[in-house]
């Protein structure tokens, strides 16, 4: 898996290319692994694939209930506690590694990072999955802070090609979600359109 997700003022963009392997077999060319957490809040899925969607219905769940109790929507830092909360209590069963992005009234467009180990920690750009391995030095090189909407898109889809390209447990398709206050805008960049380098 190669995934990535990128804050810009106003909200977030999120990638994921779409293959699933079971070893060299590539058991799903067309995964979705950008997850609906509420309509403002997704996560980006690698590690196992059971575990992850475990993981994303309980914490769907919780905020379900936390936004009636509440009467409004989540915060972003309050659905990567509750990844968190579970990626650490059984972080010895589980292999998860969860980007956890959106968009919400009180901070705008955040990014979490919650990794294999369970820790949670927000960053302005991250990258997971197998692939991200690849191309820590592209986005480093790459990322400025303050980039806008377009800018992210190009980003997010210009480094993952570069993972895909070289991650034999990453390819198919790169799915991009931008969400902003007005909810999540998908697109699809298929294999004869990917950025070639
Ligand atoms: C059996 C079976 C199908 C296993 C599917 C399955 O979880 N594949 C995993 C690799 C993996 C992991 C842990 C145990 C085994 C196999 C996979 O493709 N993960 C991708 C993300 C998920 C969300 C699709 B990516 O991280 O590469």
């Amino acid at each position: 898996t190669s995934i990535m997700a990128c804050e810009f003022n106003g909200g977030v963009v999120i990638g994921a290319d779409s293959r699933s392997t079971t070893g060299a077999y590539v058991a799903n060319r067309v995964a979705d692994k950008l997850t609906k957490v509420t309509d403002y809040i997704y996560c980006c899925r690698s590690g196992s694939s059971a575990d992850t969607q475990a993981i994303s219905d309980i914490v769907n769940y919780h905020l379900a209930f936390h936004r009636m109790e509440l009467g409004t929507e989540p915060r972003v830092e309050t659905a990567a506690n509750v990844f968190r909360e579970l990626c650490y209590n059984y972080r010895d069963s589980l292999m998860a590694g969860i980007l956890v992005a959106g968009w919400d009234q009180y901070k705008g467009g955040q990014v979490y990072s919650v990794p294999l180990g369970g820790m949670c920690v927000r960053q302005p750009i991250s990258i997971g999955g197998s692939g991200s391995s690849y191309i820590y030095g592209y986005v480093d090189a790459n990322y400025k802070p303050g980039m806008d909407k377009e800018q992210c898109v190009e980003l997010v889809k210009n480094s993952l090609a570069l993972a895909m390209s070289r991650d034999g447990s990453s390819g198919g398709v790169i799915r991009i979600g931008v969400i902003t206050e007005n909810g999540i805008e998908r697109s699809v960049v298929m294999g004869d359109k990917l950025p070639k380098f």
